[in-house]
């Protein structure tokens, strides 16, 4: 069964195009199995607003006390998971919203308990629940919440997430679907990319910011053995005939799979 993990940003969930979607079925048709893990970090924020609770980034990661805790998942879990389940069953998709704490999922650690707080690496994804959507005919869309030893819920970058899925099913690819192109330096698209290169663009300040946690989970993805990652718009139409449209990360330099 090739499963291909799409991780969608929240930069780009309120503007997915109807070609996505079609693009997504052109996959379905062609005899893959989509399995979405969604980001949401604008509608956390707008929330954090709401409440009158700073946010707080460190290296891209959100700094997650207990208070802010709760408000992410309920703005994950209780927002745009819904919100993207939603979307897609507008579209005609069978979808299986899970919270990544469901059925003990997306297992984790807390990364540094003192300065990030609840906030956590993934060390084990149990697959049961997903695999177990899949088999039913369902895409599973996956919050990045994850579950702690000691029973708490972490914060999990949706990137890295998709990463640990991705490598956990074995996917055939894993898509970051964010709200550019792909990797782009001095505003043309970059087709393919290799890790030296990439290790360079972000030294000289070329690729910043939300583009960072994502080239340095697609490089995690490549490690682990994923491998085909890809970094492609959800503004357009990304597949057809098995051709894809993005950006295309190798892991080792003149070696893309
Ligand atoms: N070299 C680059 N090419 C394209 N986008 C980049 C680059 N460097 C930084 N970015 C920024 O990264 C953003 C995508 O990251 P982010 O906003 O975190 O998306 P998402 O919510 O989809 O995870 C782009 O909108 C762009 O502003
Ligand atoms: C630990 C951490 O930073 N978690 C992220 C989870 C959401 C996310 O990853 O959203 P995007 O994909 O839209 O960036 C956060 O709290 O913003």
């Amino acid at each position: 069964m090739e499963t291909v993990v799409m991780k969608c940003g929240g930069s780009v969930l309120d503007e997915l195009d109807d070609q996505f979607f079609t693009s997504l079925k052109d996959l379905m048709t062609d005899g893959y199995y989509p399995v979405i893990v969604h980001g949401g970090g604008p509608a956390i924020n707008s929330m954090l607003d709401l409440y009158k609770i700073a946010a707080d980034f460190k290296d891209g990661l959100r700094v997650t006390c207990e208070k802010t805790m709760k408000i992410v998942e309920m703005v994950l879990s209780g927002q745009t998971n819904r919100h993207l389940c939603g979307l897609l069953m507008k579209q005609g998709f069978k979808v299986l919203g899970i919270n990544g704490s469901d059925g003990s999922c997306l297992q984790a650690e807390y990364i540094d308990k003192q300065g990030l707080g609840y906030v956590g690496n993934i060390n084990n994804v149990n697959i049961d629940l997903i695999m177990m959507a899949i088999e039913s005919g369902y895409i599973p869309v996956i919050t990045p919440i994850g579950i702690a030893e000691d029973g708490c819920k972490l914060n999990i970058n949706g990137d890295y997430a998709a990463a640990s899925v991705a490598k956990a099913l074995k996917a055939e690819r894993c898509a970051f679907v964010t709200n550019v192109d792909g990797i782009l330096i001095n505003g043309e698209l970059v087709s393919e990319i290799t890790d030296h290169e990439i290790e360079s663009y972000i030294s000289d300040g070329s690729i910043y910011g939300g583009m960072i946690p994502k080239v340095n989970s697609a490089l995690t993805a490549t490690a682990a053995g994923v491998e085909k990652v890809m970094i492609i718009s959800g503004k357009k139409p990304f597949y057809k005939n098995n051709c894809w449209h993005g950006t295309a990360i190798a892991a080792k330099e003149g070696v893309l799979k």
